[in-house]
């Protein structure tokens, strides 16, 4: 089986990027490019990555007005990555566009909807105007984009109980907020350990600075590794 570790690569240039990539087994796990990775670095990172044998979910968090959001979606699949995302908030019409333009593609990539940041939490909701509490946000959001024919959802670890419950279970839960129980929280809030993830039922755990800011960053995928795969299928 594929392992289920994305390695988010944020990284400030395409060499620092590069240089810690090649230190990875791509057998071990997939790449996320992020937000500033690929504005520093545009597609040629998503290329050279490739070049090293790695599938990449392109993390650009698209949110636009339907028409730009399927045309940036397109954008995104022509660089042959393996993964795309917009945000659920952006509504059913503009899910619906960017699943229409994706199926125009001869080989697309799996189309994902962020759900509510996993740095947020229910102050944070409030203050955005929202009086649920982030996981029936979360579950109002994956219902959307489930209903729109996305592949699945970006949600926190805390939230895959209620989502594995309320929908099929083909629809994929990608999940970032995932530390080792020794790693600093950084700016996530809604957190859990990777083992914990993939035992409620994630398929994908995006974990980035436990990985990359380690002293030997293949030695710590390799220990999350060992963690998980008592609950690894097939
Ligand atoms: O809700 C979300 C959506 C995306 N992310 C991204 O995942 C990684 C997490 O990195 P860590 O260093 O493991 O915190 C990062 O690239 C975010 O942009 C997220 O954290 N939460």
């Amino acid at each position: 089986m594929l392992s289920p570790v994305i390695v988010a690569l944020d990284f400030p240039d395409q060499q620092q990027a590069l240089r810690f990539a090649q230190g990875i087994d791509p057998a071990l796990c997939r790449l996320k490019v992020g937000k500033e990775l690929f504005t520093a670095s545009g597609p040629s990172v998503v290329d050279a990555l490739h070049q090293l044998g790695f599938s990449i979910f392109l993390d650009l968090k698209f949110h636009d007005i339907p028409n730009t959001t399927a045309q940036a979606c397109l954008a995104a699949a022509r660089l042959g990555v393996w993964m795309v995302n917009v945000h659920a908030s952006g509504g059913p019409a503009m899910l619906d566009a960017a699943r229409a333009a994706l199926d125009k593609c001869a080989k697309p990539p799996l189309l994902i909807a962020v759900t509510v940041l996993t740095s947020m939490d229910t102050a944070n909701l409030r203050a955005i105007g929202i009086g649920d509490s982030p996981e029936a946000q979360v579950l109002r959001l994956a219902r959307l984009a489930h209903a729109a024919g996305l592949d699945g959802v970006v949600a926190s670890p805390l939230e895959v109980p209620s989502l594995r419950q309320a929908l099929p279970a083909q629809f994929q839960l990608v999940t970032p907020g995932v530390r080792p129980s020794h790693a600093a929280r950084d700016d996530q809030q809604r957190i859990s350990t990777p083992a914990d993830a993939l035992r409620q039922g994630a398929n994908h755990l995006v974990i980035g600075r436990p990985i990359t800011q380690a002293a030997d960053p293949q030695r710590a995928l390799e220990a999350i590794l060992a963690e998980i795969r008592p609950y690894l299928g097939g």
